[in-house]
């Protein structure tokens, strides 16, 4: 359904220049839920924001986007504008995203209006329907508040009400459990798994390895600028295959809290070779040198010289 190829994002500052995204290749299919992890600063939201070309003019983007077979990329802005939303629904993170001054029904209604062509009546019928559906209630007083007037779980739930609104088909949603305590959190997944029931197809970026656990089918791990592993849900959780991955676990509270030695790379100067080496327990002297291909191990794809040769070996 959707299928990244060889995307790369380079910002210009100055002389120098980032390449926030590096080659990244990925694929989503149908029905399906990918959830992009990784640490701070590694690309994932420029990621997501290239997309559906919501980055500032100043940045270089190579590589391409197909949707249904349409490159992305190279479509005018009338065109792409007739697919944000309505097709691909962006779903950002809180705080700013809320206009203070309209109220939360009217600003889920202005989707239905502008891509669905609804009439008033009908557009705020469906926004009662939709914030009972998500449990913002009771929906007919709430339609009328405005955001200062929610919680902060309620305002994140809100955006994602407003984010499928027009029945997209495919959903990226930028890190929807930021900042939110245990059980606001549990609703916004709630949420989330709704929409899942509905055959959505959905990339989620996120740090919160629980709410990747609960919704997505597919883990995408990313670590600057470069996608390292593409696996399967289970495998990941049980026995990814990048050391990266498995550091990620190894840190997470509830399995070692082991933090990952050394720190997160330069974007800028990156290191030669695999991104990881400088950080990794398994480097090889190859990994210093050269920057690993994706291998394909059963219906993963990884990329690290470990498992060059893995089909000989094993
Ligand atoms: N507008 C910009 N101008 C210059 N550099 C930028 C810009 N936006 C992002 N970057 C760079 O791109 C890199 C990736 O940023 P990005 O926001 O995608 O990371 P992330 O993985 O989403 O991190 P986080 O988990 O903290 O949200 C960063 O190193 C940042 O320096
Ligand atoms: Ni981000």
């Amino acid at each position: 359904m959707l299928d990244i190829r060889n995307l790369s994002v380079e910002f210009k500052l100055g002389k120098k220049s980032v390449k926030a995204v590096n080659n990244v290749s990925l694929k989503i299919n149908e029905n399906e839920t990918v959830c992009l992890i990784g640490e701070s600063g590694s690309g994932k939201s420029v990621l997501g924001l290239s997309i559906l070309k919501l980055l500032p003019e100043n940045v270089k983007i190579s590589g391409e986007v197909y949707y249904k077979n349409k490159n992305l990329l190279s479509l005018p802005e009338k065109e792409l504008k007739n697919i944000r939303g309505k097709i691909i629904a962006w779903i950002p993170q809180t705080s700013s995203a809320l206009n203070p001054v309209i109220t939360v029904g009217e600003q889920i209604a202005e989707p239905l209006i502008y891509h669905l062509k609804l009439d008033k009546k009908r557009a705020w019928r469906r926004v009662i329907d939709l914030l009972n559906f998500f449990s913002i209630i009771p929906a007919e007083k709430r339609a009328k508040q405005y955001p200062h007037q929610y919680s902060g779980g309620m305002k994140q739930r809100a955006l994602v009400a407003m984010g499928i609104s027009a029945e997209p088909e495919f959903i990226i949603a930028d890190e929807p459990t930021k900042g939110l305590d245990i059980v606001k959190k549990f609703n916004v997944i709630e949420a989330f798994k709704k929409i899942k029931k509905k055959k959505l197809s959905q990339l989620i970026i996120t740090h919160d390895l629980h709410l990747a656990e609960v919704i997505g089918d597919k883990i995408s791990v990313m670590y600057c600028g470069q996608v390292l592993e593409v696996c399967n849900k289970n495998r990941f959780f049980n026995e990814p295959l990048h050391p990266y991955s498995k550091a990620l676990l190894e840190a997470l509270p509830d399995r070692g809290l082991k933090p990952i030695r050394g720190f997160p790379p330069s974007m800028v100067n990156p290191p030669s070779g695999c991104k990881f080496h400088p950080r990794c327990d398994y480097c090889l002297d190859i990994c210093k040198r050269k920057e690993p291909p994706f291998f394909k191990v059963e219906d993963s794809l990884v990329r690290c010289w470990r498992y060059d040769n893995w089909k000989e070996s094993n």
